[in-house]
């Protein structure tokens, strides 16, 4: 197997739709859970599930139930993720909060950005990187899809449901830190490493982002010279905590290759999410052990009263509730309408009204998706 990197996960699921259109597919690909719908919609893969029998007993729930998608199992779960808060607990004692309480809403995050100001730390409040993922997360923890049909997943979406009180707590937040100035992040959109390094300069006290960086940031943090905690996603004022949509990506099959091919890439694809491999990988990066074995694996290992920063993170897994909200949107044109989302947010930090922002967004991506559906008529 010759390994091949295309860039961020939007680049390459474009270039294997390209290459799988030029008759020449890599066996085995990695596509983030997003780009499922597209993935499908090329025609270009085959579901996993029919390649050879795979017990997906193993898998976690939240996990298998978003890559089965009309009722197939299409590719192999292997990086799953949600959003976590990281919180700097030197500075939030610095300036009187309490590390063990970090904030677990958005009014808690306001709260505690009060009092970061007036103790002058030379740190701002807070820092993310302006990504669809978190609003698609937001929309689902208040128990709302994010598009009509069942999210996508009943029959394709035509509509996002961002102009309703769930979406307009969202942008709303957005607009009082800046309002505020409470907020920082380099000016780009899906900026993740520009974000992470905000928070590990000890430019802001908190921060949001994908369990996948617990590695990364606790790595430096410690070169940095403080303490990180990483707490449950903060979420919108008023409604009950429904959980975390699965993030990250799977691994998919293209048709344009032998069967032999096929079954050797799911072969290697299981070997890499086979029991072991998961929970190490677990450890070393923060995604997810997606698989049960896995978990009762770290279990007799000890590792979650090692790891508190991951128990965190497993914790609000396993706490979701399973609904269409947190089963996650589905839609072909995903890369699109996730940046007309980041742009909404970016026009509110921009000075615009949440009102306009809201509705421009709401009739931008309604837009996208009625171009994109129109292939399938
Ligand atoms: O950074 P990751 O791999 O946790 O992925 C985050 C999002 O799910 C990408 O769509």
């Amino acid at each position: 197997m010759v390994p091949s990197y295309k860039g961020s996960y939007n680049d390459s699921l474009q270039a294997t739709i390209l290459a799988a259109r030029q008759g020449r597919p890599p066996a085995l690909v990695q596509i983030f859970e997003v780009g499922s719908q597209l993935a499908l919609d090329s025609g270009a893969f085959q579901p996993v599930s029919g390649i050879k029998r795979v017990d997906f007993s193993d898998y976690l729930r939240p996990v298998i139930n978003y890559y089965t998608i009309g009722g197939r199992v299409n590719s192999l779960p292997f990086n799953s993720s949600s959003p976590v808060l990281y919180y700097n607990q030197d500075l939030m004692q610095k300036a009187g909060l309490n590390p063990k309480q970090p904030p677990t809403t958005f009014a808690g995050i306001l709260s505690a950005c009060k009092k970061i100001e007036a103790a002058k730390l030379g740190a701002n409040c807070f820092g993310m990187s302006l990504n669809g993922w978190f609003i698609e997360q937001w929309m689902a923890q208040q128990g709302a899809t994010l598009l009509n049909n069942g999210n996508g997943r009943e029959k394709r979406a035509t509509s996002v449901n961002l102009d309703s009180p769930q979406g307009r707590k969202i942008f709303t937040f957005f607009k009082t830190l800046q309002d505020n100035k409470w907020f920082s992040y380099t000016g780009k959109l899906e900026d993740w490493d520009g974000s992470d390094a905000i928070f590990t300069n000890q430019k802001v006290v908190f921060h949001i982002t994908s369990t996948a960086d617990i590695g990364n940031i606790r790595d430096a943090a410690g070169k940095s010279g403080f303490k990180v905690g990483v707490g449950v996603l903060p979420i919108p004022d008023g409604s009950k905590r429904s959980g975390v949509v699965i993030g990250g990506a799977s691994l998919w099959i293209p048709k344009a290759i032998s069967k032999a091919q096929a079954e050797g890439a799911l072969d290697f694809a299981l070997y890499m999410t086979n029991t072991r491999n998961m929970a190490d990988w677990h450890k070393l990066t923060g995604y997810y052990p997606v698989r049960q074995s896995s978990i009762a694996l770290l279990r007799q290992q000890g590792w979650f009263s090692q790891s508190p920063l991951q128990l965190v993170a497993f914790n609000q897994l396993t706490k979701t509730v399973p609904s269409p909200a947190t089963a996650g949107g589905l839609n072909g044109a995903a890369i699109e309408t996730r940046r007309i989302m980041e742009e909404g947010v970016q026009k509110v930090l921009g000075g615009a009204s949440v009102d306009s922002a809201v509705k421009e967004t709401q009739q931008r991506v309604n837009a996208a998706l009625s171009q994109y559906n129109s292939n399938f008529r």
